[in-house]
């Protein structure tokens, strides 16, 4: 089931969906290794205006039928969410990484990592954004699989050091504690030996409406 823009989507019932999401991950990949390409290019002037000629064409060709409402959403009987066009973790959205997380028997939650060229910010570094946005995600995350799904309220970041692109990393999050409808969580990422670069503390609250909806088995 997928709930989407307040509906509830049986997929049995939604023909062949998995394929379909498949095929746009497969999109969005390609998307992906597009804007690193131009990022990165040194081809002369004349061919990148030619590239550029060709991929107005095939934009036209992806406009010619739109969605108008979310991609769906939906959290499973563990508390993990599942939503393909997130822009930090769904695999459909080009602008995620897209970040693959895993939990652990005790709630908590990791995600190894490399950033890519097209998140440069200071030169040779990530930018302090991108980072902030996946520890928001993670964080968020890690709120869901404790039960306590809900929007960041406050996010409080401290870069240590600056953070490499192309080289793999690891990030994690654990929730620390809820009251009411506030629930705080704590992460960072870190390279492989545990050199900590950035860390993260995150308030996130559960919507009024949202209370008994997610919760996990
Ligand atoms: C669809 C299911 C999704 C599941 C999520 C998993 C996704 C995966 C991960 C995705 C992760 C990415 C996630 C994203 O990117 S979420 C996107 C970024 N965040 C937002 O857009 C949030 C926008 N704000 C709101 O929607 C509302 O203001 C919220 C929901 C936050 C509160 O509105 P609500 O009407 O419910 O609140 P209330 O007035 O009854 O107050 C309740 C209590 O909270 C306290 N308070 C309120 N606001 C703040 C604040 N900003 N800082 C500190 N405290 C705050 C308030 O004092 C009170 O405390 P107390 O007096 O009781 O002590």
């Amino acid at each position: 089931m997928f709930y989407y823009g307040g509906m509830t989507i049986d997929l049995a019932s939604a023909g062949n969906a998995e394929a379909r999401q498949a095929a746009l991950a497969a999109l969005g990949q390609q998307t992906r290794e597009l804007i690193d390409a131009v990022v990165l290019t040194e081809v002369p002037e004349d061919e990148i205006t030619s590239v550029t000629a060709e991929l107005a064409a095939l934009t036209g060709r992806l406009r010619a039928l739109r969605r108008t409402s979310p991609q769906p959403f939906e959290i499973g009987p563990d508390g993990t969410p599942r939503h393909v066009g997130n822009a930090v973790a769904g695999p459909v959205n080009p602008h995620a990484l897209p970040l693959i997380i895993e939990s652990t028997p005790e709630r908590t939650v990791r995600a190894e990592l490399a950033f890519r060229p097209s998140h440069e910010g200071p030169p040779g570094w990530v930018h302090g954004g991108v980072t902030a946005m996946i520890m928001d995600h993670l964080l968020g995350h890690a709120a869901a699989v404790a039960g306590s799904a809900g929007m960041t309220g406050t996010l409080s970041v401290r870069y240590r050091r600056p953070v490499p692109y192309g080289e793999p990393l690891l990030a994690t999050a654990e929730h620390t504690r809820s009251e009411g409808r506030k629930s705080w969580v704590d992460g960072r990422i870190a390279l492989p030996d545990g050199t900590v670069l950035v860390e993260a503390t995150g308030l996130f609250i559960t919507p009024s409406d949202w209370v008994g909806r997610f919760d996990p088995a």
